[in-house]
């Protein structure tokens, strides 16, 4: 293999685009950003040297919510109602799943996300032990969580717990700093009150995230008061699930008073503009109230399913576009703070650094093409990143250091693909077979 994927000392990217200035970055053997600046290449004695000449560097963006192996599932089950969605195609399979084919989904997933410069994600599924394994192959960070769905039962709730039990135990088990875990209830309708409230107990104890989905339909908020009483976000509140280590997906259908509740609990809101767009959820996450009270909001792809790629960049200009389309304000949501949330606010929700290029920081770093088409002209290199180009532009990528793109090569591209198109056809064969 090419010696630059498998070298694990210090790295210079010389000569390369940051913020508009013509800089060296260099990454010492620890995988951090050592200097950055004009004479940043004298801190170091370089192994590897990257030409970063028409290159514009940006900091690894971060995936705030997905369900990685449903890469699997990209294709299979489009044009629906979310309800019927899930209910009629997406769990009816999910119930052949193997821990093989979320393997298979994952290192997919992976291979997509290194592909458009995502260097962490935030996932939601099952058999996480597998998915684990394979984003530790690929050389990204993530955080894995178990989709806690006791649909009001107790003996499930038992099953629910004993499997988020066992993936905690076994992701601390690993002590591999870019691989933790989270508790996943899935939403106030497929996980009861106790559920939830033993999954908000549980993070808390294991000082671990939680991930849920919020607000993501106009159903799931009248169901919720009709059953409950109240809104989705003060259901959440009252079983404790509201906390700094909280990612909350989608927030579609937050209230004005739910968006303060999420800023003062310190949650984070993962915006999925693309699934709420082809899902029609009817309602854009209300950014201007989140970021009038704080809240620190992210962007997340959701599942291949429902989005159908994971792809950041695309998501980054769906945010822009869909915040400004749908409160009627073209200033909302501009460029640089796409850019932002893309970046470091999800690198705040996962914790896994300032998500910026600064020296300290891990060397998360996205080398983006500076010669491609939509990069010329370019004169705003923030807002041809969001509004003109897509992953394609993306072309080195830095995981804490380590090299796991370089001039679009990923290694082991070709068996990922082939491995993962052969199990998506078994799966859905099985399913088939079965129905
Ligand atoms: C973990 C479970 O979550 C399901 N899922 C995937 N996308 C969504 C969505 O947008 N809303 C609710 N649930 C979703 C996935 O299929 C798993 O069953
Ligand atoms: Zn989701």
């Amino acid at each position: 293999m090419n010696e630059i994927f498998t070298a694990r000392g210090s790295v210079l990217i010389a000569g390369v685009t940051v913020d508009g200035a013509t800089v060296d970055i260099a990454v010492d053997e620890t995988g951090a950003i050592a200097a950055i600046g004009k004479d940043a290449r004298k801190t170091i004695d370089a192994e590897i040297i990257i030409d970063g000449s028409d290159r514009v560097a940006v900091p690894g963006l971060v995936n705030t919510h997905t369900h990685a192996a449903m890469s699997l599932l990209r294709g299979y089950a489009d044009d629906m109602i979310l309800q019927d969605w899930l209910s009629q195609k997406i769990w009816p399979l999910e119930a052949h799943l193997t821990g093989d084919d979320v393997y298979a989904g994952t290192r997919l997933a992976c291979l997509e996300m290194i592909k458009s410069g995502t260097v962490a994600f935030n996932d939601m599924y099952f058999f996480m032990d597998r998915a684990a394994a394979a984003a530790d192959e690929m050389g990204m960070r993530a955080t894995f969580a178990y989709g806690f769905i006791d649909l009001g039962m107790e003996e499930k709730r038992e099953a629910e717990i004993k499997a988020t039990e066992a993936l905690v135990a076994h992701i601390t088990s690993l002590d591999n700093p870019r691989i933790r875990a989270a508790v996943g209830p899935h939403s106030v309708y497929t996980v009861s009150p106790e559920g939830l409230t033993w999954c908000a107990a549980f993070a808390e104890e294991q000082e671990i995230g939680i991930h849920v989905h919020l607000s993501e339909t106009e159903k799931e908020v009248v169901d919720c008061v009709a059953r409950f009483g109240k809104r989705p976000a003060y259901l959440l509140d009252e079983c404790g699930c509201l906390t700094p280590r909280t990612v909350a997906a989608h927030c579609c259908w937050l209230d004005e008073a739910e968006c303060r509740l999420l800023a003062e609990r310190g949650v984070t809101a993962s915006h999925n503009p693309a699934s709420n767009m082809k899902l029609a959820v009817n309602r854009a996450m209300p950014y201007h109230w989140l970021r009038q009270y704080g809240a620190n909001v992210a962007l997340g792809t959701d599942g291949c399913s429902s989005n159908n790629n994971l792809d950041l960049m695309e998501e980054m200009k769906f945010a822009a576009l869909l915040q400004k389309f749908a409160w009627n304000s073209p200033t909302l949501l501009p460029a640089g703070e796409a850019i932002a949330m893309a970046t470091a606010a999800g690198a705040r929700a996962l914790g896994t650094g300032p998500g910026t290029l600064t020296v300290g920081a891990p060397a998360d770093i996205v080398l983006l093409d500076a010669r491609a088409v939509c990069n010329t002209p370019l004169f705003h290199p923030d807002s041809n990143a969001v509004y003109a180009c897509n992953g394609g532009t993306v072309m080195t990528v830095l995981c804490q250091g380590r090299i796991l793109m370089h001039e679009r090569e990923v290694p082991g591209e070709e068996e990922i693909v082939r491995e993962a198109a052969m199990t998506a056809r078994s799966l859905v064969a099985r399913a088939e077979e079965s129905s």
